[in-house]
């Protein structure tokens, strides 16, 4: 006949059960040191595009993530995007969406809904999802405090110059009212619209232009871009073998051969490691927790580029 434990022993083999379960919990908080430990106190510029934000628990995973960060110790800036959404607000406005370049055509009329959507709309959720977890979050676009200044961009298509209306091409960022949110404990939330330096007007940018102008300007560690796709393919659309990591010279000489909206996203990522951001990673946003992943895993996932002559983080 077996014994019935005392109390006193039932208790510590409850509490011998509760360590042996932890235990795994902690070690992977302990996988996580290295990258936390090199990132702490520092800037993390991550661009969501609008293609990755695709449904309510995505986007919700995404806000936990970033605020997961921010406790950690790291100062994350998020650039939104957000195509899509403006595609249908356009379609719904009976303006047609029409891109070249990579870009999308912009006329007066279209720049409003553009504004409406970016600012009014996928900003304010962003903003809205962080602040569920306390009073983080604060939304602004480039034309706040002078934060992005552009001019007229004007492609070259087949050798000409190309009129794509009020699309702007980036020529200074002011970090400022960003780094006072930084100081402030605050997470900024960029929308990715320009203020004029020509005339009293705003500009339409590319977000992933906007997202690697600022991770330059203000020193990031790192760029995380999120779309939809699990990285740069390597023969896209023919493969999906993914490139896990190139330097930027082995990115620029791929670069002619990119198309539609990797264009900005890959130029992006080689114009921050030019500009001292020490990696830039293209991932996949539709998977929940991408960003906590690509912390967790070794080998990190999606692709990463990092400057030439360097070795580069594993992880
Ligand atoms: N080499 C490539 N590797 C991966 N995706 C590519 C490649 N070339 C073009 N693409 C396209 O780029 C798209 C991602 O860009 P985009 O649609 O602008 O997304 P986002 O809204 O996240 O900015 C992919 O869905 C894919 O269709
Ligand atoms: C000039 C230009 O093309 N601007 C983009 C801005 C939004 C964006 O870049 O959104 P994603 O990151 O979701 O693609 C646009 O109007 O669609």
């Amino acid at each position: 006949m077996t014994e019935t434990p005392k109390p006193a022993e039932g208790r510590k083999q409850q509490a011998t059960a509760r360590k042996h379960t932890a235990l795994p919990k902690a070690q992977t908080l302990i996988e996580a040191l290295p990258w936390l430990t090199r990132h702490h106190g520092k800037t993390v510029v991550i661009k969501f595009g609008g293609n990755a934000m695709i449904d309510e628990e995505l986007k919700a995973a995404f806000a936990q993530d970033v605020v997961f960060l921010h406790h950690a110790g790291l100062k994350p800036v998020v650039v939104h995007g957000g195509g899509p959404q403006i595609s249908k607000a356009l379609d719904r406005h009976g303006i047609v969406s029409e891109f070249k370049a990579g870009l999308r055509v912009t006329t007066e009329d279209a720049m409003d809904v553009v504004r409406m959507v970016l600012a009014g709309q996928v900003q304010r959720e962003l903003v809205g999802l962080l602040n569920q977890h306390g009073p983080l979050a604060v939304g602004l676009t480039g034309e706040d405090a002078h934060t992005i200044t552009a001019t007229k961009h004007q492609p070259r298509i087949e050798g000409e110059l190309v009129d794509i209306g009020r699309v702007g091409e980036i020529t200074e960022i002011d970090t400022g009212a960003i780094e006072a949110l930084l100081a402030d404990g605050r997470i900024p939330v960029v929308s990715s619209i320009a203020r004029s330096q020509d005339d009293h007007h705003v500009y339409n940018v590319n977000a992933d232009t906007a997202a690697a102008a600022l991770a330059a300007a203000l020193d990031a560690e790192t760029l995380m871009v999120l779309t939809d796709v699990e990285g740069l393919y390597e023969d896209w659309p023919n493969s999906d073998e993914v490139i896990s990591r190139l330097t930027a010279s082995e990115l620029e000489k791929l670069l002619p051969d990119l198309a539609s909206g990797m264009v900005p996203k890959m130029e992006g990522c080689l114009h921050a490691v030019r500009n001292g951001v020490h990696t830039a990673r293209v991932i996949d946003g539709r998977v929940q927790h991408s960003i906590l992943l690509e912390i967790f895993t070794d080998e990190g996932i999606g692709t990463m580029v990092v400057p030439d002559g360097e070795k580069g983080e594993t992880a």
